[in-house]
Formats: C-alpha cells, structure tokens, sequence
C-alpha cells in the first residue's frame, strides 16, 4: 500500500517521540512491503515562532492532501504562563481538528499484562480493564464563544452541542459497542447541563437501532471515580469534548503511564493519530518521554487502513520490549533507557507474521475492534 503521510511533530516531546513512530512505520514498509511518504509539517509554538500562526496555511494544505496525520505534541511554558497571550500553541490544534473535520477521537485504554504492577492501581482491578472513549472532538465548550468584559472580571465560554454532533460520533460509538461487548455508556451531566440532557436524548433514540447494545447512563462525576474503582464496568464510553478530554488522562493510570495510550481522530474525509499526551516541556530534550502513545498512534493508523497484521507486528514488538523491561523512566524508574532506544528496540522487532512463530501473540484490542 502507498500512503502520504504528513508528520506534524509540533513542540516539547512532540519531536522526540514521533521520530520513533516514524521509524516503526518505516519497518513497518520495510518487513510488510509498503511505501509510506512522509511530509514534515510546523504546528505549535514551533510555527509560531516562524510565522506567528500555529498553524500555517501551508501545514494545513499538506493534511488536506495527505491519506493520513501524524501528529506529536503541542504547547509550551512560556504561553501556558502568559494568560494575556492572544495567539496560543493549542490553538493550532483545535482549528486542525475543526478545519479537518475531526469529530470523532478515539481512545482505547487497555493495561498491558505483562507491566500490570507499574499502575498505582490494584492488579486485580486493572487487569479487567479494556474500554474505548469515544470523545466528541469538534464541538461543545472548547468551541463555543469565548467572551471576558472589558474590565477584565468576567469570562465566560458557551457549550453547545447539535443534534447533527452528537448523533455522527453516536453512530461511530454504536458500532464499536457491536463489535466490542455490547455495551455503551453514555457518560454527562445531565442532572444540570442542557446539553447533556440533548445527547441522552439523541443517544436514546439512537440506541434503538442498535437493539444488541445495551445503553446505560452515567454521571460524569461518578464516572471518574467508576474509572479508576471499578473500570471493568466499561465497554465504549461516549462523551462530549471536555468530559472525554479529562476522563482520558485519568484513565491513562490504569495503564501506568500516560506515555503509553494512543488515540485516532476521525472525521468523514481525513482522520489523524495523536498520542492523548502533551509537549511535556519538561521532558523535552531529555531522551526520557515514553514513545510508545506515538507508536501505538501508528498502529492505530494501520488498522484505519485495514493493515491487521502490521497493526499486530507493532503491538507485538511492543510486547517484547515490556517483556525485556526495555522501556521509559516513566514505567521503571532506575531504567537507563532513553526515547530513542525504546522506539530503536520496537522498530528491529517489526516482522512480518510469517517469520512471528516465535513472538508473543497477545494483544491489547487494537487490532480487534476499535476502529470501524
Ligand atoms: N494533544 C496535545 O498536543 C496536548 C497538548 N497539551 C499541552 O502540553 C503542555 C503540557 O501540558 P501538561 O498538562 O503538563 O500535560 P502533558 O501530557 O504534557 O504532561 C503531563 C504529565 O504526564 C506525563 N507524561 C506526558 N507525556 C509523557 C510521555 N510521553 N512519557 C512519559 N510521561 C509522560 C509527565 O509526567 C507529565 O508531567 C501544555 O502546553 C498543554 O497545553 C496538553 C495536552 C494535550
Ligand atoms: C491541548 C488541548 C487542545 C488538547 C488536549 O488536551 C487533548 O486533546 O487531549
Ligand atoms: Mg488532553
């Protein structure tokens, strides 16, 4: 297969850690006979430096004609500390979603078994852990109008969500929930917020074209504290953009690291894999970031694509170096393995299945049933 790639490794760890996908991606053509192209692309406070915009006209035309994105990491200290910015980092990526049409992010979280002890959380508890977040990407309060008064004492930032939003990534959650265990969780606050109260009732109806699925509702409040007790409980979870936002990076400790959870984000036309992780500026530099969130974003753009053994090779190369303890700080701390050598280590162990005999079949679903 040819796929044009565009790689927008943006600021912080971004560069670091996507070096290391692209190099699991080259094996990846190499052990599978494919051929990727790969465009680089500024995003970020990168490009804001260069131009002032964070994301260029130019970047953004290299995603439109591209088959797929590879995005690292954006944002940095020096406006994360500035409230009076008027251009942000971030802002690059929000528009990238919207211009794109990216409402659908996709974040399946899985505990390794073979680094079940490196979550703070019980071992019993975690290891029935295997659900996807379904997040709503291009709407509600990250998108909504943003306003604060003239004397500086008053802000405010509208949620709003449509019919036609809500019920698109519904659709997706739903057919997940099919191939999956049947059961969709619908996570808001709908005991306060209207908008919540308009997805239960566009999900309601939904639901009954998917009669196999059982739905079920639950609190956004209650669903945090559900995450981390009792996360077995979940299947799909879908939710709107800031609940879903949040719910991720709690649910990363079921993993151990928030270095290890990859995403896909969808739309009709273009979909882009991005780690759920940030620049992490302190890191950045340090050969020190977990790079395998990067590296499951590319196994995730392989199974977008239908490519299930390569899809697997990734995740089982993966394996191998958890087996071997060859991983980050972050999932040993007296570990002496750098980004690089993390990413080096999964990359030489891609092979195509045929020469796999010897490998370890696990795997952690990615391959089964989180894409539709
Ligand atoms: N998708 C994106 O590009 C996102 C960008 N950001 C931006 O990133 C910057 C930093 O934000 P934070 O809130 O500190 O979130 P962050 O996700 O960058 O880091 C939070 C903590 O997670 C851990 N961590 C993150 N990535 C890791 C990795 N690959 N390996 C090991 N540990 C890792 C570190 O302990 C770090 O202190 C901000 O400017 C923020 O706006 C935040 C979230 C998402
Ligand atoms: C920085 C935000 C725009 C993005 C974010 O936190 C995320 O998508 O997880
Ligand atoms: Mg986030």
């Amino acid at each position: 297969m040819k796929l044009n790639i565009a790689l927008l490794p943006g600021d912080g760890i971004g560069p670091e850690v996507t070096a290391q996908a692209v190099k699991c991606l080259q094996a990846v053509e190499e052990a599978f006979g494919h051929s990727f192209t790969f465009t680089q692309a500024a995003v970020g406070a990168v490009a804001m430096e260069k131009g002032g915009d964070p994301l260029p006209e130019e970047t953004l035309e290299i995603c439109k004609n591209s088959d797929a994105i590879l995005f690292g990491a954006i944002g940095d200290p020096k406006y994360d500390n500035d409230p009076d910015a008027k251009t942000r980092p971030e802002q690059g990526l929000l528009r990238l979603r919207q211009e794109l049409g990216l409402f659908g992010n996709i974040r399946p979280v899985k505990a390794f078994p073979t680094i079940l002890d490196k979550s703070p959380l019980k071992k019993n508890i975690i290891a029935k852990a295997d659900f996807v977040i379904y997040r709503e990407l291009t709407g509600g309060i990250y998108f909504g109008e943003k306003k604060l008064n003239e004397a500086g004492t008053i802000a405010s930032d509208i949620c709003e969500y449509s019919e036609k939003e809500i019920s698109r990534i519904a659709h997706l959650a739903f057919k997940a929930a099919k191939v999956r265990r049947n059961k969709l969780t619908l996570v808001d606050k709908a005991n306060v917020l209207e908008t919540s109260r308009l997805w239960r009732r566009v999900v309601r109806k939904i639901g009954e074209s998917y009669p196999e699925v059982e739905l079920d509702f639950m609190f956004v409040d209650n669903a945090a504290m559900q995450l981390i007790l009792n996360p077995g409980i979940f299947d799909v979870i879908l939710t709107e953009n800031l609940f879903g936002d949040i719910l991720s990076d709690a649910g990363s400790v079921i993993g151990g690291s928030i270095g290890l959870l990859p995403s896909a984000s969808v739309g009709e036309k273009h979909a882009m894999f991005e780690p759920i992780h940030g620049s992490f500026p302190q890191a950045k530099g340090k050969n020190i970031a977990n790079p395998i969130a990067s590296i499951l974003s590319a196994a995730m753009m392989m199974e977008h694509f239908g490519l299930k053994e390569e899809t697997q090779a990734i995740v089982n190369a993966i394996y191998q170096s958890m087996k071997q303890n060859i991983v980050t700080p972050d999932l040993n701390a007296k570990g002496k393995y750098g980004t690089d050598h993390v990413g080096e280590y999964i990359a030489n162990n891609i092979v195509d299945a045929d020469d796999h005999l010897s490998m370890n079949k696990e795997n952690i679903g990615l391959g089964k049933s989180t894409i539709i």
